[in-house]
């Protein structure tokens, strides 16, 4: 049985679970590919680095092009991050005939179409199942296990980071500076934890699944995207009064050929199964028009779970090989999408405002709201005993994106509205 020779760029922490798992699963893998997969050659940045994994000082290298451009390896799994060296990597790996096997959420959103492309056009395979929600295997489930039906709306929880400090403000009253730094040191959190809690690593993720869930190119910059930055222990707990919890949610949703894509901190029913997605974990709730409600929940990252999404998908690849259908990309006929206008974008919303605690106020608000066609569920005023002015808390039904923010600006030339807290879409 000839091997499958790979070559591994990164052995940080994904690359670690990768090679502990090719190598603690070998019996397991070759009983399904029928031949050993042996990981040939490591690329570092480096080589003296001290390492939480014995690897043969032989097969480490600093050099991309000894595996790159070595007529050896079949395949290659890219664990090191980065988008442009990394993406002409790929591109060259690709235009020799490798396989790609890859963990990169931001190199996948950003040129996916270009990669994917390229590997169809050289009959390879580029499989990246580690880059949304890392061991949960929810782009095959959307390839493969949605692919009779049509879906309609996606909402995850794929960042766990920003998921981890939101639960422990709401579970302990944590401030969120505070938790960020846990998160940090803990290791959840991106080198750069902007990406994480202003929500651009989300952004990238629902990229993907939208694409892949709505077959249709959507590109980051359709995805409407605000962070957890601005999230305050007080909206926490009006939220949980109220029965909610506030979550970072990607949202993507189709109507007819129309679709949406955001990331927002959202106040989620505590009902919805989403809404007890706790800590780091990971969840994607999918409705389509046949299937109804589905959710998929698990760790988003980490080492050994991202790297078992990492292993599964050259499984696949040296499936593939073995039946000789690699390069069949999917992604390539997808048509063009169509965003909904902000008219076409309804939701419930959640306000809170700070007013003058006087006669009539509360009329001219709900005037406001009635004039642009808002219709409300609820109105709360709590008045403040130190403070002249009062909080009101409105909860609308379904509205437009639009309308809400005719409102908004409507807020802005009355001078009882001293200002307006804090405004978030509201689920479930
Ligand atoms: N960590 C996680 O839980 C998850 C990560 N991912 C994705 O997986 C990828 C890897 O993440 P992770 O393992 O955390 O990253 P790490 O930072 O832990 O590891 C990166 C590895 O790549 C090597 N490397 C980085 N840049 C270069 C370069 N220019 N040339 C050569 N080697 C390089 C580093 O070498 P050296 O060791 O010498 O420094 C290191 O071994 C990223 O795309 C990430 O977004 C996806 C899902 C979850
Ligand atoms: N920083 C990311 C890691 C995985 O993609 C997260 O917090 O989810």
């Amino acid at each position: 049985m000839k091997p499958v020779k790979v070559g591994l760029l990164g052995l940080g922490t994904v690359g670690t679970g990768v090679v502990r798992i090719v190598e603690g699963h070998q019996e397991d893998l070759q009983s399904q590919v029928g031949s050993p997969i042996v990981i040939e050659k490591v690329l570092v940045q480096n080589k003296s680095k001290a390492r939480n994994i014995s690897v043969s000082a032989d097969k480490l290298t600093e050099d991309p092009w000894e595996i790159v451009n070595n007529p050896e390896i079949d395949v290659i799994v890219e664990v090191m991050g980065g988008i442009e060296t990394t993406k002409t990597y790929i591109l060259e790996a690709l235009s020799r005939g490798k396989h790609i096997v890859t963990a990169n959420k931001d190199l996948m959103a950003l040129h996916g179409p270009e990669i994917l492309a390229k590997a169809h056009q050289h009959g390879c395979d580029v499989l990246y199942e580690a880059s949304v929600a890392g061991g949960i295997p929810i782009i095959r489930t959307l390839i493969e296990g949605f692919s009779s039906d049509r879906i309609t709306k996606i909402m995850g929880i794929v960042n766990g980071t920003t998921n981890y400090i939101l639960t422990k403000m709401s579970q302990e009253g944590a401030d969120y500076a505070d938790v960020l730094k846990e998160a940090q040191a803990l290791g959840y959190a991106e080198a750069d934890p902007t990406s994480d809690v202003e929500g651009l690593d989300a952004a990238r993720k629902m990229t993907i699944l939208s694409t892949l869930g709505f077959r249709a190119n959507v590109a980051l910059e359709d995805v409407d995207v605000k962070g957890i930055s601005s999230v305050s222990r007080e909206d926490i707990a009006y939220a949980k009064r109220l029965g909610y919890e506030v979550k970072l949610l990607g949202i993507a949703e189709r109507q007819d050929d129309y679709m949406s894509v955001s990331v927002q901190p959202t106040m989620v029913k505590k009902t919805h199964p989403i809404a007890s997605v706790n800590g780091v974990f990971n969840a994607v709730y999918v409705h389509g028009e046949a299937v109804g409600e589905t959710m998929f929940y698990g760790p988003g990252a980490g080492e050994l779970p991202t790297a078992t999404s990492v292993v599964a998908d050259l499984v696949a690849v040296v499936k593939n090989l073995k039946l000789g259908v690699n390069g069949k990309q999917l992604g390539l006929t997808y048509k063009e999408k169509k965003l909904k206008t902000d008219e076409q974008i309804a939701s419930k919303y959640y306000l809170l405002l700070h007013v003058d605690d006087r006669a009539g106020v509360l009329a001219r608000i709900t005037q406001a709201f009635a004039e642009y066609e808002v219709s409300l569920e609820s109105v709360v005023q709590h008045p403040n005993p130190n403070h002249p002015e009062a909080e009101i808390i409105i909860i609308t039904h379904d509205a437009s994106k639009a309308s809400v923010n005719k409102v908004l600006a409507a807020f802005e030339s009355m001078d009882v509205v001293k200002s307006v807290k804090s405004v978030y879409r509201v689920e479930g």
